[in-house]
């Protein structure tokens, strides 16, 4: 008895045993949902079919989220296997790694910015435009966010503005898609080591400043980011839409801790 039984989900961004979707995968599968996956190119496409038989699905899909026709393969795809979806996960983030190294201003471009709002944010709605014929009465969208969308951290630069577009897209989406019973959410998730995290100029250093701030004294799991993705793609959130909720040990609501060296 799970409490996603009976629900078909589209996860898009696994891309490792690391990866955010993996972990939300894993959880979906544990309470009975029947999945489907899409890979971002042939690169993945053996781990990722892997991946997908370890969960008893044989449903893999390339997209390129910079391409509607890509997406729209998905779902013409898709349809020939389902004839509704219950579920689609968003977990896909993207911006070149020369913005995310350095000051805002000085690192910042035209072209980046455009990427990391084109990858990180439309690739949402996207998303939902292409699927919409398809997502059942009841059906739920979530997709991953971060803190940087709301308070400056250091590095994290024009992703920052690009997870701020992504959390208003939730709330638009949410009221858009509402009357015909698709809820829409997102999920703040604390750092966690994945590849997009590798690379992170002074990430371990980040990681140990995270797990020393936050209430619960320790770094969130993507095991423990996938079993409140259930919950909020499962019945049991069907009163929830257009919401941010953190899974990050509390840390969003801290300021200085009495540990603090300053304080
Ligand atoms: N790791 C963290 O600390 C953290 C914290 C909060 C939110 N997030 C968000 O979680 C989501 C998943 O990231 P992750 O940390 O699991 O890393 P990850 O690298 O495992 O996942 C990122 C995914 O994005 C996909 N992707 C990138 N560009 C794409 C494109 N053009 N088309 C299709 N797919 C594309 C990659 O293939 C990969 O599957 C991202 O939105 C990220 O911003 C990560
Ligand atoms: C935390 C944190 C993350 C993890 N996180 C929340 C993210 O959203 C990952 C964002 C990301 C987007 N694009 C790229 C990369 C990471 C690295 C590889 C690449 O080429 N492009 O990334 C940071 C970047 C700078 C500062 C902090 C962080």
């Amino acid at each position: 008895m799970g409490i996603l039984d009976g629900k078909k989900a589209l996860i898009v961004g696994v891309a490792s045993k690391h990866s955010i979707a993996y972990g939300i995968a894993d959880a979906f599968h544990q309470q009975g949902a029947e999945l489907a996956f899409t890979y971002q190119n042939e690169k993945l496409r053996p781990r990722v079919e892997k991946f997908a038989e370890a969960w008893d699905s044989t449903l893999t899909f390339p997209c390129d989220v910079a391409s509607d026709e890509d997406i729209e393969q998905v779902f013409t795809d898709l349809k020939k296997h389902w004839d509704q979806v219950d579920i689609i996960v968003h977990s896909v983030g993207f911006a070149p790694a020369e913005e995310l190294d350095g000051d805002y201003v000085d690192v910042t471009t035209r072209g980046g910015f455009r990427t990391a709002h084109d990858i990180s944010a439309y690739s949402f709605v996207a998303l939902a435009k292409a699927g919409r014929p398809m997502l059942s009465d009841g059906g739920a969208m979530l997709t991953l966010t971060y803190l940087g969308a709301e308070r400056v951290l250091q590095n994290y630069n024009v992703m920052g503005l690009a997870k701020a577009s992504l959390e208003a897209n939730v709330r638009y989406m949410a009221a858009s898609l509402g009357k015909q019973g698709v809820r829409v959410n997102g999920i703040s998730a604390g750092p966690i080591k994945t590849l997009a995290a590798s690379g992170i100029k002074s990430f371990r250093k980040m990681l140990a400043e995270n797990a020393r701030r936050a209430p619960l004294g320790r770094n969130i799991t993507k095991e423990e980011v996938g079993n409140s993705a259930a919950f909020l793609s499962s019945d049991l959130a069907s009163g929830i839409t257009g919401e941010i909720m953190h899974v990050d040990g509390g840390f969003n609501i801290t300021a200085m801790s009495q540990e603090d060296p300053e304080a």
